[in-house]
């Protein structure tokens, strides 16, 4: 498998936000958002390392660290990642999150024992709107988590008819981010005050406050 970077850090995103979390990020993705932060991981000349998934099993193992990232590009396209994800979640104490755009159907990696998933809404801004697969959200349970990550106001308003279109924060967690930059934290509280956007979190990415913004493998 194609691993641009793996690291220890604290998960500065998602459900469990402020927890040490092992990351290992593969390379490539179908999507080119706009506002993309690790866009040197989609690039097909991005340095790499080749592992097979019982070598990410073991490193993991190493770090003594239970909660696992699994992210990128898009993790779900890099080949290997299902016996991946059935090898970390046969190990007993690992949890295993997968960062993902929206864009691939989410079923085959629904098995019974099943990755919790942070799954991207990707808002007009991102310019990838067109590629979501609105079925996925079917699949969707309450340890899994929606998140809409906002650029402008006209991406606020698009999130919102989202989530009421498909319920969604009767079915799993909801979150809003910010385009880190792009828009003020203060203006998405005051969307979300207006409309009454109840059960749904703002969050920032943690991360980008404790390091440089740029910084890699935080
Ligand atoms: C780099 S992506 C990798 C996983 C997957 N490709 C996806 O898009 O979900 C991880 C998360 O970072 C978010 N992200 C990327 N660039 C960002 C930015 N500039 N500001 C805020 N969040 C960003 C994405 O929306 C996604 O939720
Ligand atoms: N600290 C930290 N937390 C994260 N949570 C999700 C990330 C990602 O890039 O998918 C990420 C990341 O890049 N760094
Ligand atoms: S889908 Fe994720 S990795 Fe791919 S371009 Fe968009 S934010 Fe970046
Ligand atoms: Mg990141």
């Amino acid at each position: 498998m194609k691993v641009a970077e793996k690291f220890i850090s604290i998960n500065g995103e998602g459900n469990r936000a402020g927890e040490l979390s092992v990351f290992v990020r593969f390379q490539g993705c179908n999507l080119r958002c706009s506002y993309c932060d690790t866009s040197w991981a989609y690039e097909a000349d991005c340095p790499y390392e080749e592992l097979t998934p019982d070598e990410i099993v073991e490193y993991v193992l190493s770090t003594g660290v239970h909660n696992v990232t699994l992210t990128g590009g898009e993790p779900l396209l890099s080949q290997g990642i299902a016996e991946l994800i059935e090898k970390l979640l046969a190990q007993p104490k690992i949890r295993v999150e997968i960062e993902t755009n929206g864009a691939v159907d989410l079923r085959p990696f629904c098995m019974p024992a099943r990755p919790v998933f942070t799954m991207d809404y990707k808002l007009p801004s991102s310019g990838w709107e067109r590629a979501m697969k609105v079925e996925n959200f079917s699949v969707l349970e309450k340890q899994d988590t929606v998140k809409f990550v906002c650029g402008s106001q006209e991406d606020l308003q698009r999130a919102w008819e989202v989530i009421q279109e498909y319920r969604l924060t009767e079915r799993c967690h909801v979150y809003l981010s910010p385009v880190f930059g792009s828009i003020e934290p203060v203006d998405m509280v005051a969307f979300m005050e207006t409309h009454k956007m109840n059960d749904v979190r703002l969050q920032i990415q943690i991360h980008k406050v404790i390091w440089d913004p740029e910084k890699r493998g935080v």
